[in-house]
């Protein structure tokens, strides 16, 4: 029998993109709820009772609301807001993190799916925290770019209107909402530094975690520490550094569920800079969700999911 899925939120840019990734598959039946009555708690208490599985891709307090409205129905939810990503009894759904977390996800009532920026950042952190290669109390500077489709419809309205048309840097105050799922998730102590920023084109990412002192064995051993910590995984890959260079182009793995790392840095000073890239709505946002939801059920991890670029591969 097919399993009920009801995505909260469906008509937001999130909610779309794990829409069109469902409604194809035999194994996945959609609960819907009629689209004038989509903010109402009865209409959507209804669904959750029927579901077996809720996304929710809504904003923060609109998802605590239906966490609230599930309760009684025992339904699993799989949050895409930032409501819940460092929270007691939610597990971080981000299955390569680390051992085991592919199975906690699997057994979860609640999982909580990373922030696109978090999960590169995480990704490559946190595996050099383990090695000893990155000091949990040095607050590693964190920069990148995002499309614009990862503010979600307000801004995806602001740049279609002409209302915003260039890019810009944002959250130099070093308030950004996904800094305590880094600290927590990539093992720090510190909070690190981060400095993001939106570009003039709607979707992909690209994040670079600078090192300055790492030097050439660092070098290689960061890389080495990244490839033990992802090996044999399908979604997120070590790739060399000259697959990125001279430019890092994050719209790279548009419309792919891939994760790709790689190790950049100058010899001769000993400054690294550590690279990841992804489809910020896809292991960004819709496609994590659409793998969470797989490892919940049971079904085949990749179903629905494009893996990367032959690049990539
Ligand atoms: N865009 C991205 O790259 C990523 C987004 N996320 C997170 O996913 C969540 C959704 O983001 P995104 O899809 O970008 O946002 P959007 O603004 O594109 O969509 C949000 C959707 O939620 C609906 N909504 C708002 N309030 C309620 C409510 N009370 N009840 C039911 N539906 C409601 C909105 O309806 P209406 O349009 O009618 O207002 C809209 O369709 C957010 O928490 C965001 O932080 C996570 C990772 C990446
Ligand atoms: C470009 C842009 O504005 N991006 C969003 C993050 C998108 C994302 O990861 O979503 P969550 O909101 O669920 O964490 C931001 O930086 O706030």
């Amino acid at each position: 029998m097919a399993h009920k899925v009801f995505i909260d939120g469906e008509a937001g840019t999130t909610g779309l993109q794990i829409r069109e990734r469902l409604e194809q598959r035999a194994d996945i039946t959609l609960v819907q709820v009629d689209p004038a009555r989509r903010k109402d708690a009865g209409a959507r208490s209804e669904a959750l009772a029927e579901a077996d599985v809720a996304i929710l891709c809504l904003p923060d307090d609109a998802a605590r609301e239906t966490v609230t409205l599930a309760e009684p129905h025992g339904t699993k939810i799989i949050d895409a807001s930032t409501a819940h990503r460092v929270a007691e009894g939610w597990v971080f759904g981000f299955a390569e993190m680390a051992e085991g977390q592919r199975e906690a996800i699997a057994a979860a009532q609640y999982v909580s799916n990373p922030g696109c920026w978090s999960t590169c950042a995480i990704a490559l952190i946190r595996p050099l925290v383990g090695a000893g290669l990155i000091d949990p109390a040095s607050g590693p500077a964190i920069s990148g770019v995002s499309g614009y489709t990862g503010g979600g419809k307000g801004m995806i309205a602001e740049y279609e209107s002409g209302e915003t048309s260039g890019s810009f840097l944002y959250a130099a105050g070093q308030g950004h909402k996904h800094l305590p799922e880094i600290v927590k998730h990539g093992l720090l102590s510190a909070v690190p530094v981060f400095v993001p920023s939106v570009g003039a084109y709607a979707q992909g990412m690209a994040v670079a975690v600078q090192l300055p002192a790492m030097g050439s064995e660092g070098m290689a051993a960061a890389e080495a520490a990244l490839k033990a910590a992802y090996a044999g995984e399908r979604f997120v890959t070590v790739v060399d550094a000259s697959v990125h260079e001279p430019r890092v182009m994050p719209q790279r793995l548009n419309g792919t569920n891939a994760l790709e790392l790689s190790v950049h840095g100058n010899p001769a000073t000993g400054a690294v800079t550590l690279i990841g890239v992804l489809d910020n709505l896809g292991k960004g946002a819709s496609g994590a969700a659409v793998q969470n939801l797989n490892i919940m059920l049971g079904c085949d991890e990749a179903a629905g999911l494009e893996a990367g670029t032959a690049a990539a591969a």
